[in-house]
C-alpha cells in the first residue's frame, strides 16, 4: 500500500484486516510477496501494524512501525488440502485419472502413494520382480496383502490402467486355465464384484485390491513383455507368472472349486443313477401268450405300423402306376410331328440355333427374324398385331362390363401362366401383370384387342397367397363367367404340362360342359419338360377328354418362354374373331 492510503485510512486507527485470497493480492504484492521467499500457494492475509507492536511486529529481522500494513501467510487445514489438491490435479492431468474419491486418502495414504508410485515407475523399468515376489507368495492371500498395499499407494497413477489390465486378466485366466472350469468362474466373479464396486463408488481400496489382484495372477507373456520390453527380467517374470498361474490354478481348484466338483460329481452321480433304471432289462416274452401285455402291445404297435405300411405302399403303387401310366402313354404320329415341328419341349439351343432361330432374342421362337416377308405379313394381318388395351375389372359379377365384343377368357389354376400367354399371344409384354407368386390376379380383367376382340384374364383357382375366403369367392365369380357370359366365345383352359390337369380342372370342364361354353384346352410351360413328355401329357388329355363336346380341338400346347406353339394359338383363336357374331 503506498502511503498515501495510509494517511488517508491511518485516522481511523483501527485494525484493519482484510482477508485476500490469492487472486485478490495485487501484482505488486505478489512481486514483494516472492521477493520475501513467500511460497506461492499459500494465503496471505494483510496487518496493519499496532503502534505497540511496532518494533517487535517485523519479520526476518526487519523492523516496522506502526501503520504499515504487512502482509503475513495464513496457517491453517486447508492450507494443507490445497497442496494435496494441487499435486493430485497435477497428476490427473498426466494420467487422466478425474477420480472423485481423492478426498478418501489421508496423509499416511499419501506417503504410501507416494511409495508406491516408486515401486509401480521400479516395476515399468524392468524391475517387475517385485510383483511377481508378491503374487508368487505361497498363498494368493499373501499375494492380495502386498498388493493392497502398492495398490493403495499407486491409486491414482495406476487407476485406469489397472480397470483395463483387470478385464484382460480375467481372459486370461480364463485361457490358461481352461482345465479348472471353476477357477474361471471365480475369476470372473470376483471381477463382477470388483466392476459392481466401482460403480456404486463406495469402496476404493476394495476395488482396487481386487483388480491388482486379478491383474497379479493373471499376468500374462503379452503383458509382462510390454512391462519388461527388452530386459532380462522378461523371462524372470515371465518363469513367475507361471508358476503364479500354476499356483493360482492348483490354490482355485483346491479351495474354490471344491463345492464345484463336489457339486458335479454329485449331479453326475445322479445322472448315472438316472441312466441306471433306464436301461432296459431284457424280458423274455412267450409269442404264444396272449394274456401278456407287453405282447399285446407290440402286436397292435405292430398291427398299426404294418396299417401304415400298406397304405404307404398303396399310395406308393397310386403314384407308380400314375406315372407308369403317364410313361406307358403312346403319343399320336400328329401329336408327336406337331411337338417336332414346333420345337415344343425343353430343348437344346443348338436345336434353336439350327432351325435358324436367334436365341439372342426373347421369345426366339416367335421373333422369326430369318422369315419371310409372306410370313410376317400374315401374323401381322391377325388380330393380334392390334394394340392390347385393359378397359375393366370385376370383382363381382355386377360389375361386369356390357359384353360388345367376342370374349376370349383364359382360366386355369393360380400360376399357370395365364396372365404370360395374354402377354405372348400380343407380343406386349407388360401390358398384363404377371408374377411368379401365385394368386397375383385377383380380379376379371378385361382387356381390348383392336376393335374386334376382347381378351379377358381370370384369377387362378387352386394354391394361391390368399384367404381362403377370398380364393372362393374368385372361383364362384370366375364359374359363373364362365357359364352365364353372353358374349363369351370360348375359354382357354390352361394346364401346366408338367402337373396335367387336377380335379379343380375337370370341374371346370363339366361345368363348361353343362354350359356349352366352348373350350379349348392349353399346355402351358411346355419348356419345363422333354419333347416326350410334353406329347405325352397332350395325348393323355386328349384321351380323357374325348367324349367332351365342348372342346375344341385340337389341344394347343404353348411356352410364353420360348414362344413355341404360340404362333399356332394365335391362328387358331384369331377365327374366333373373325367368325364371331354377337
Ligand atoms: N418356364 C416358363 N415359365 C412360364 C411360362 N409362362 C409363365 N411362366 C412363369 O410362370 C409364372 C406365373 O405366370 P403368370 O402369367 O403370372 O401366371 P398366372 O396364371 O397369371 O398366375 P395368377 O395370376 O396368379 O393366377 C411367372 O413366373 C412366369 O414367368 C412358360 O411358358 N414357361
Ligand atoms: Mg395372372
Amino acid at each position: 500500500m503506498s502511503t498515501e492510503t495510509s494517511s488517508k485510512y491511518g485516522r481511523l486507527h483501527k485494525r484493519v484486516k482484510v482477508a485476500i485470497g490469492r487472486s485478490k493480492v495485487s501484482k505488486n504484492n505478489v512481486e514483494t510477496l516472492h521477493r520475501k521467499g513467500v511460497e506461492r500457494n499459500e494465503r496471505y492475509r494483510v496487518r496493519t501494524v499496532k503502534a505497540d507492536n511496532a518494533d517487535n511486529s517485523g519479520r526476518r529481522g526487519m523492523k516496522s512501525k506502526a501503520g504499515d500494513e504487512q502482509i503475513e501467510r495464513v496457517s491453517s487445514d486447508r492450507k494443507r488440502k490445497r497442496v494435496y489438491a494441487n499435486r493430485d490435479s497435477g497428476e490427473e492431468g498426466v494420467f487422466g485419472n478425474k477420480t472423485s474419491s481423492r478426498k478418501v486418502l489421508s496423509k499416511a495414504a499419501e506417503s504410501e502413494d507416494k511409495d508406491g508410485f516408486v515401486k509401480d515407475k521400479r516395476r515399468t523399468k524392468g524391475g517387475f520382480h517385485d510383483s511377481g515376489k508378491f503374487s508368487g507368495g505361497d498363498s494368493l492371500t499373501g499375494g492380495r496383502r502386498s498388493n493392497e498395499n502398492e495398490l493403495i499407494g499407486g491409486k491414482d497413477k495406476m487407476g485406469f490402467r489397472t480397470k483395463a489390465k483387470a478385464v484382460y486378466n480375467v481372459k486370461n485366466v480364463e485361457r490358461v486355465e481352461s482345465g479348472g472350469r471353476k477357477s474361471v468362474t471365480i475369476g470372473r466373479r470376483s471381477n463382477e464384484k470388483e466392476l459392481l464396486d466401482r460403480r456404486d463408488g463406495t469402496n476404493l481400496r476394495t476395488t482396487g485390491k481386487a483388480t491388482y489382484n486379478s491383474e497379479n495372477v493373471g499376468l500374462d507373456d503379452s503383458e509382462s513383455g510390454m512391462l519388461n520390453r527388452g530386459t532380462k527380467s522378461k523371462s524372470n517374470f515371465v518363469k513367475q507368472s507361471h508358476s503364479n498361474r500354476k499356483k493360482f490354478t492348483a490354490e482355485v481348484l483346491s479351495k474354490s472349486t471344491k463345492k464345484f466338483l463336489l457339486d458335479k460329481s454329485s449331479a453326475d452321480d445322479s445322472v448315472i443313477s438316472d441312466d441306471r433304471p433306464k436301461r432296459r432289462k431284457r424280458i423274455r416274452i412267450d409269442p404264444h401268450d396272449l394274456t401278456n401285455k407287453r405282447l399285446d402291445d407290440r402286436i397292435a404297435s405292430n398291427d398299426n405300423t404294418a396299417e401304415k405300411k400298406e397304405d404307404l405302399e398303396k399310395n406308393k403303387d397310386v403314384q407308380v402306376s400314375m406315372n407308369a401310366k403317364f410313361r406307358a402313354t403312346k403319343p399320336s404320329p400328329s401329336i408327336l410331328s406337331f411337338v417336332e415341328e414346333n420345337l415344343l419341349g425343353r430343348r437344346r439351343e443348338i436345336e434353336f440355333r439350327r432351325a435358324g432361330y436367334n436365341i439372342e432374342l426373347s421369345v426366339p421362337l416367335d421373333n422369326i427374324p430369318n422369315s419371310t416377308n409372306s410370313e410376317r405379313e400374315r401374323i401381322e394381318e391377325t388380330v393380334f398385331r392390334n394394340k392390347l388395351t385393359f378397359f375393366a375389372a370385376a370383382k363381382i359379377s355386377s360389375s361386369l362390363p356390357p359384353a360388345e365384343l367376342p370374349e376370349i377368357a383364359f382360366a386355369g389354376r393360380s400360376n399357370v401362366g395365364k396372365s404370360s400367354l395374354l402377354n405372348a399371344l400380343t407380343r406386349q409384354w407388360g401390358v398384363v401383370r404377371t408374377s411368379d407368386k401365385p394368386g397375383l390376379t385377383q380380379t376379371l380383367n378385361f382387356f381390348k384387342l383392336g376393335p374386334k376382340l376382347c381378351l379377358v384374364d381370370l384369377p387362378g383357382y387352386g394354391f394361391a397367397y390368399a384367404k381362403e375366403e377370398v380364393k372362393e369367392a374368385w372361383e364362384e365369380l370366375a364359374k359363373e363367367y364362365v357359364s352365364t357370359r353372353v358374349g363369351l366365345r370360348r375359354v382357354c383352359l390352361l394346364i401346366d404340362t408338367k402337373w396335367g390337369m387336377n380335379p379343380r380342372d375337370h370341374e371346370l370342364v363339366d361345368l363348361m360342359e353343362r354350359s356349352k361354353t366352348k373350350y379349348q384346352i392349353v399346355l402351358t410351360k411346355t419348356d419345363t419338360v422333354f419333347p416326350i413328355d410334353v406329347a405325352r401329357r397332350a395325348m393323355q388329355i386328349e384321351e380323357s377328354l374325348k367324349a367332351k363336346k365342348s372342346a375344341v380341338q385340337p389341344l394347343m400346347m404353348v411356352s410364353s418362354k420360348t414362344g413355341a406353339g404360340i404362333r399356332s394359338l394365335r391362328t387358331a383363336l384369331a377365327t374366333v374373331a373373325r367368325f364371331a357374331k354377337i
